[in-house]
């Protein structure tokens, strides 16, 4: 009889539970198949070690061959013959040796004690690890190198999988591994690159760099990138964005522009012209530029000068050429603007706000091929308060106040790629992230720090004469 209370069953169903279900057959391999696995992985890792460990395996052979023909004086010779050779190399040579020696050391010593050792609990845990058919594949690590500033570990992809599944997890795998950030560059298929900075090579500021004695305005050294490279901002031919909160050091990235266009501005094949509504930023340095305005008024007939200028000059190029080289005839004009949204969403004057936003428009997008650029700076990057960001096609994300941000000035993916602009520490004004044209992942800059006094000096040297600028 049932109890009172128990799940009432009719006799005859099954319960879903009690059907038909299949289990995989478990067969036990035999042990010689175990045994012959074992030893056909002993010979494969000792036929390819030569290959893989082509300077040890050279270095362990030779001692052996001197212990085995010379006994152990043989040994210490060679030794002592090693170590004088390498103090020598390193004491004459010290670049070579450490490209030679401590950073493949190093790059051994990474690749046994951090990522192979903690390649499969980070992976696992992160969520890279994956499985198929009750067996876990893990991306393989096929190389880790090292130069001054950071590993690089080159990773085969599991078949399936793709760099995005890294890229939305670079946090997870920095502080897997011990790394204040995690890159990831894509090298063909299946294959990528980690990189995992060992230090912050970012952390100090640097002085105004030296003026180029002929600057390259597609190319100007304006700081330097994580990697120890320049950092070199095009201007000529593009239009740049730089947002940042207030104290992020937007001034630094266009000062540091300024100064290394100055040669150009003093032959008069480049002219900057600047609207400072804050009236601190560039009004240091009036005299270098050919047109200088501070209110809303100046600031809306500077840019519609420039717009008539330039289309006069597309005018003249219409039919007989397709792009702009600098002259003193046709010089490179570039406006900067500090604090675009001054004009564009706060000025109290609609007439001015709708007049420059016009002007700012027709500029980005027409004044590339004729030598007009912009180089503007924005406090608050949402669109109410800027909704041209799309025309600039570079931009500079220096700290930001929301995660959100990130991805509206760099593009969509950036932050998930790592640029971190809303973590940058504000003791580190001047620090941001950029997209170079050559990769879609994002790059980590300083810009120089141009003080006062080096505005000042630059003033002193190349300020423009009215003449020369035909003010
Ligand atoms: N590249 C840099 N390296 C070191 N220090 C810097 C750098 N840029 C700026 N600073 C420091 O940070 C301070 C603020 O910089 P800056 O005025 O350029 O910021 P900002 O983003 O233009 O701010 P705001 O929008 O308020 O004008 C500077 O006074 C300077 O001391």
């Amino acid at each position: 009889m049932a109890k009172i209370g128990a799940a009432q069953t009719p006799p005859t169903l099954p319960t879903p539970a009690q059907g038909v279900r299949w289990t995989t057959p478990i067969v036990e391999t035999p042990g010689i198949v175990v045994l012959a696995s074992w030893i056909w992985r002993l010979v494969r890792f000792l036929v390819t070690l030569p290959f893989r460990f082509p300077v040890m395996v050279a270095c362990l052979a030779a001692s052996f061959a001197a212990w085995w023909w010379l006994g152990w004086p043989g040994l210490a010779g060679l030794w002592t013959t090693a170590l004088v050779v390498s103090l020598v190399w390193w004491r004459t040579w010290p670049d070579s040796y450490r490209y030679c020696v401590t950073l493949r050391l190093l790059a051994w010593w990474r690749h046994v004690f951090v990522y192979r050792r903690h390649w499969q609990p980070v992976l696992v845990i992160s969520g890279l690890a994956e499985s198929y058919q009750e067996r876990r594949y893990l991306p393989r690590i096929r190389r880790v190198m090292c130069d001054i500033w950071a590993d690089r570990v080159r990773v085969s992809l599991v078949a399936g999988t793709s760099p995005a599944d890294f890229e939305t997890r670079v946090a997870e795998l920095a502080h897997g591994f011990a790394a204040p950030s995690c890159r990831v560059i894509v090298n063909r298929p299946r294959d990528i690159t980690l990189e995992f900075p060992r230090r912050d090579t970012l952390a100090e500021p640097f002085d105004a760099l030296p003026t180029p004695d002929a600057p390259e305005l597609d190319a100007l050294h304006v700081g330097q990138r994580e990697d120890g490279s320049p950092w070199r901002l095009r201007l000529h031919g593009t239009h740049v964005l730089v947002a940042g909160v207030t104290g992020s050091g937007k001034g630094s990235v266009i000062w540091s522009a300024v100064r290394a266009m100055l040669p150009a501005i003093d032959s008069g094949t480049a002219q900057v012209w600047a609207i400072d509504p804050k009236r601190m930023e560039l009004a240091y340095g009036r005299d270098l530029f050919a047109h200088y305005a501070d209110d809303g008024e100046s600031a809306v007939a500077l840019l519609e000068l420039a717009v008539a200028q330039m289309q006069d000059r597309a005018r003249r190029y219409a039919g007989k050429r397709r792009s702009h080289t600098p002259t003193t005839e046709d010089p490179f004009v570039l406006v900067v603007l500090d604090e675009v949204a001054f004009l564009t969403a706060y000025h109290p004057d609609r007439d001015i706000r709708k007049r420059s936003e016009n002007a700012i428009a027709t500029l980005t997008s027409q004044g590339r091929s004729v030598g007009f650029s912009v180089l503007a700076a924005l406090q608050d990057p949402r669109k109410e308060v800027m909704n041209l960001r799309n025309l600039f096609p570079d931009k500079v994300a220096l700290r930001l106040d929301e995660a959100s941000q990130v991805d509206m000035i760099l593009g969509e993916g950036a932050r998930d790629r790592g640029a971190n602009a809303h973590l940058i520490d504000p003791t580190f004004p001047g620090v941001g992230y950029v997209r170079m044209e050559t990769s879609p992942a994002p790059v980590r800059v300083r810009a120089a720090y141009v003080s006062d006094d080096d505005i000042t000096a630059m003033t002193d040297v190349y300020a423009a004469s009215d003449e020369e600028v035909g003010r």
